[in-house]
């Protein structure tokens, strides 16, 4: 077997990916709760597969419902290496059209009302954000995407905002102004969590709309999203498959895999050993012991 096991987030529109072998969908709990759904696990060639559609199968979740925390840490017990997510996504840049992918690399977080940590009194950890995705991880995805039939822009600003409404004109004309290239609800805080979690984590955002920047009159509407987002789906999907196919035999380490061995701030006698016990297998590397 490969030594990668890929975690995949499917967003909206992506529900399963129809072609792992072997599949199979389990239940799993967490600390924070249920995650999404169950796990779809499975195998493409010798990489597993670990899969987990966000807003759950028929969307029932609303982007500020996503037990994020939950998703994480569920599939790291799952024994995911890596993460690759993937966002419907409006866009705020002419260049970047509708069915165009953005292999994400920068954030701007405006969520408001979400958990944004593992961590808490009791254990403290301050991870860096400085580059949030993993740049090998991302590399694959956008060659991926390339040969799934995609056009990918590589390198982009994610606006994270807190929704379910979409923006106002303002409010889209000034995430364009901070130099934003594409707009969504959920990949914030994933993505910080997959860093406490010490999994490289990419993110292929597909674009389903140009938002509504782009003058008096123009709004985003769900019909219109989910007509792209189906369009999109298919070459999402294709994606993994080509994935699949090109990762290395060997996962040569990234320095996400050891992030928290120099995050811990809190001295080991004023540590709660409940916190430990709850953070488990997210802890045990660092901490030398069984989760
Ligand atoms: C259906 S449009 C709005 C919805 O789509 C995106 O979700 P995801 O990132 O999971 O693909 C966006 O963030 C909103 O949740
Ligand atoms: N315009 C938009 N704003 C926020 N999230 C989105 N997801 C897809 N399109 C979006």
């Amino acid at each position: 077997m490969s030594e990668w096991t890929i975690g995949i987030i499917g967003g909206s529109g992506i529900y399963a990916i129809d072609a792992l072998e072997g599949a199979e969908w389990i239940d799993v709990d967490t600390p924070w709760g249920p995650p999404s759904d169950q796990l779809l696990t499975g195998r493409l060639g010798d990489v597993r597969f670990v899969f987990l559609p966000r807003h759950g199968r028929g969307h029932r979740i609303p982007p500020g419902e996503v037990n994020a925390r939950a998703n994480i840490h569920a599939l790291k017990a799952a024994g995911c290496t890596d993460l690759v997510a993937i966002s419907a996504v409006g866009s705020l840049r002419e260049e970047l059209p509708p069915g165009h992918f953005v292999v994400v690399d920068q954030f701007i977080d405006r969520t408001v009302a979400r958990p944004h940590s593992f961590f808490e009194t009791g254990l403290v950890a301050h991870v860096s954000m400085a580059d949030p995705t993993c740049e090998r991880l991302s590399a694959l995805c956008a060659a991926a995407a390339e040969r799934a039939g995609a056009s990918v822009r590589r390198g982009g600003t994610y606006l994270a905002m807190e929704g379910p409404q979409f923006s106002s004109r303002a409010e889209s004309l000034m995430y364009r102004q901070w130099g934003c290239d594409v707009i969504g609800m959920t990949a914030m805080p994933e993505a910080k969590l997959a860093r406490e979690a010490e999994l490289p984590y990419a993110l292929v955002g597909m674009v389903t709309d140009y938002d509504c920047w782009r003058g008096a009159g123009e709004k985003v509407e769900v019909a219109a999203v989910i007509a792209q987002l189906m369009a999109n789906a298919d070459t999402g999907r294709q994606l993994v498959v080509e994935l699949a196919r090109s990762l290395p035999a060997r996962r040569e380490p990234s320095p996400v895999d050891t992030v928290l061995d120099a995050a811990l701030i809190t001295s080991p006698d004023a540590r709660d050993p409940a916190l430990i016990e709850k953070l488990g297998i997210l802890l045990a590397r660092t901490l030398g012991r069984q989760a």
